[in-house]
């Protein structure tokens, strides 16, 4: 869906499609009278008229002519051509849904595995993510483009995973966001998370990601290489 598509119709027939679909003419037929619908519209009944004709050729509304006015439904190629308005009004007004950070897949300390493998973590994991972590994180060194990206994901919902205890020592809480990691061959995996302990010996531009498996494996990556995290906010 773009505002740059041609629209199949121009915006006063998307105005008049509005008003049809307000009185639930996506759900099935509505009586108009082309009386009702100038009004509505500040137009003449003449126009209101051409209006629907216009949208009918365009194959954006079925009628059915009755002696006191006519039957009116929207099909499919209707709803999609207001669902094209709406995605352009969203986009306006929602912040984005995500955010993406790139980096270079690096080598840590060998740490992460130790603490993904506890299982005050690994019953949480299982529980709020809805799987068993592979052990260990992949680190992503960020671009200081994405380590100041990175602060918008304050905004989003994050799952959180809480801090705990055993008999030697306390273990800090962390806050987890899905993710889909994309390569830069465009290769996918999308069951990821994100991963940021409270606690940790890295700054803000080493980002730390889970997934039910090795994604150095099925990514095919090595120290180096380039990757896109798409940062989400939890469903
Ligand atoms: C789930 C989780 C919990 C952690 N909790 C602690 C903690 O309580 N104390 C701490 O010093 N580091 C904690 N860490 C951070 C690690 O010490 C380390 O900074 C980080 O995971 C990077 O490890 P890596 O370089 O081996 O990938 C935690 C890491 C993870 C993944
Ligand atoms: N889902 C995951 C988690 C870790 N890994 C890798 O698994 C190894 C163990 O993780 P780790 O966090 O203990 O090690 P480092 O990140 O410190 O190198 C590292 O090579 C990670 O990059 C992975 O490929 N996929
Ligand atoms: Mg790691």
């Amino acid at each position: 869906m773009s505002a740059t598509r041609p629209r199949a119709v121009g915006y006063d027939e998307l105005a008049a499609l509005k008003l049809l679909a307000l009185d639930g003419g996506l759900d099935g037929e509505v009586k108009v009278s082309c009386s009702g619908l100038a009004d509505r519209l500040d137009a003449s009944n003449q126009t209101a008229s051409r209006r629907l004709q216009q949208l009918d050729d365009a194959g954006l509304v079925e009628r059915e002519m009755v002696s006191d006015g006519q039957w009116v439904s929207i099909t499919e190629d209707g709803k999609w051509a207001l669902k094209r308005e709406y995605e352009d009004y969203r986009r306006i007004f929602e912040t984005p849904a995500g955010i993406d950070l790139t980096g270079t897949v690096t080598s840590g300390m060998g740490e992460g595995r130790h603490y993904i493998s506890l299982p005050g973590y690994m019953e949480q994991f299982e529980d709020r993510l809805g799987y068993e972590p592979f052990l260990g994180t992949l680190n992503v060194e960020l671009t200081d483009e994405s380590i100041r990206a990175r602060s918008a994901m304050e905004a989003l919902e994050p799952v959180h995973i809480d801090g705990w205890e055993d008999d030697e020592r306390t273990y800090g809480p962390a806050v987890c966001y899905p993710a889909v990691v994309e390569t830069q061959d465009g290769e996918v995996y999308e069951q990821a998370h994100t991963i940021a302990p409270e606690r940790t010996h890295h700054d803000e531009d080493q980002l730390e990601v889970i997934a039910p498996e090795k994604l150095r494996e099925e990514l095919e990556l090595e120290d180096g290489d380039h990757v896109t995290v798409h940062v989400e906010e939890t469903a």
